[in-house]
């Protein structure tokens, strides 16, 4: 429906008393990166899992490129090319051979597969390695190529849904940039991704939307700059507090601005306020800071950093609460 190439609706997906999925839903286009945002777990990769049918849901439908998922898993499989969060077995074989085989298993020629292969290691800077076997005991190839080379196995071929479950873990920052650049041509060129992630600062560059899962229930969905809150109109105030220190915030009495937004992840508090009001905040962050009562501050725009702390503010580390001063 809608031309859709994945729709959730009403996932529940239980584990004894533990609801890993409550009611999700989610929907990819063509065309469009979508992020699945959420700590550790939120229950991403349960999701994952059911869309791909290595697990079966309690209720509620998947959709992948019109395909039913639970009534017809083997069609719906073949609709989607997954990375998984676990590293890919590739003991004895090169990234060269990897790529090429997921490649011709999804149906490329032999000289596609080949080329495809090539362009990859070209796009993802693993010229180095592609010839370079790897051993059962986890030599050969680092984990960063290892990753790499999973996510070009997922990438070669043309595939209505890509899921990327954490792709740039153990990557290196350089080929991190490549990796995303790759995933938003993915995107560009039809396939509809979805990208499992904790990254939200580097999620934020390539997604069309986001998704944010926590424990198990999606509080949050839109695009980055809707999540963000929006408008120039607001800024963050970052105060890094010493170790065991107070916090001067937590009192909306001691804070001589109006405070829209507080959210504390630990030594950090980050406060939302007016663009209006910066000078005063500036002010007060410079004086805490003459009396040692906090190490340091930062003014900058509102982040989705930010807004995501604040929708998923976890109760262990992070606590949040609204000052109307
Ligand atoms: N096979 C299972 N048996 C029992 N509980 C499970 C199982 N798989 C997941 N869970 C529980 O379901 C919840 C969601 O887990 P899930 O792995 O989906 O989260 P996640 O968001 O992918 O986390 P991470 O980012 O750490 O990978 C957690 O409470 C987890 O302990």
């Amino acid at each position: 429906m809608g031309g859709a190439v994945l729709e959730v609706e009403g996932v529940t997906r239980r584990f004894g008393s533990v609801v890993a999925n409550d009611e999700v839903g989610l929907r990819v286009r063509p065309g469009e990166v979508v992020g699945l945002l959420g700590h550790n777990g939120a229950g991403k990769t349960t999701l994952v899992s059911q869309v791909v049918g290595l697990l079966r849901p309690n209720g509620g439908s998947i959709r992948v490129a019109g395909v039913d998922v639970i009534a017809d898993p083997a069609t719906a499989r073949r609709c989607v090319a997954l990375q998984p969060q676990a590293q890919a077995p590739l003991d004895g074989l090169t990234p060269r051979a990897a790529i090429e085989i997921a490649g011709r298993l999804r149906g490329l020629s032999k000289g596609k597969a080949r080329a495809a292969a090539h362009a990859l290691a070209d796009e993802l800077d693993i010229r180095e390695w592609f010839d370079r076997r790897a051993t059962p005991d986890g030599g050969g190839l680092s984990g960063g190529v290892r990753r790499l080379t999973a996510f070009a196995m997922a990438a070669v071929a043309p595939v209505p849904l890509v899921i990327l479950d954490e792709p740039t873990n153990d990557v290196d920052a350089a080929r991190r940039r490549r990796l995303w650049e790759t995933v938003r041509r993915l995107g560009d060129d039809g396939a509809g991704v979805l990208l499992v992630t904790h990254n939200v600062v580097e999620a934020e560059r390539v997604v069309d939307e986001l998704v944010v899962l926590d424990r198990g229930r999606v509080v949050v969905a839109g695009s980055p700059s809707r999540l963000r809150g929006t408008s120039d109109d607001y800024l963050r105030l970052e105060l890094s507090l010493h170790p065991d220190g107070d916090d001067p915030s937590e009192s909306s009495i001691d804070v001589p601005i109006p405070i829209t937004r507080r959210v504390r992840a630990g030594r950090r508090v980050l406060l939302t306020l007016s663009a209006a009001d910066a000078e005063a905040a500036v002010a007060w962050a410079t004086t805490l800071r003459t009396h040692e009562r906090i190490e340091g501050y930062a003014l900058a725009p509102v982040t989705l950093e930010d807004a995501y702390l604040a929708a998923t503010a976890d109760a262990a580390a992070i606590t949040e609460e609204a000052t109307d001063a």
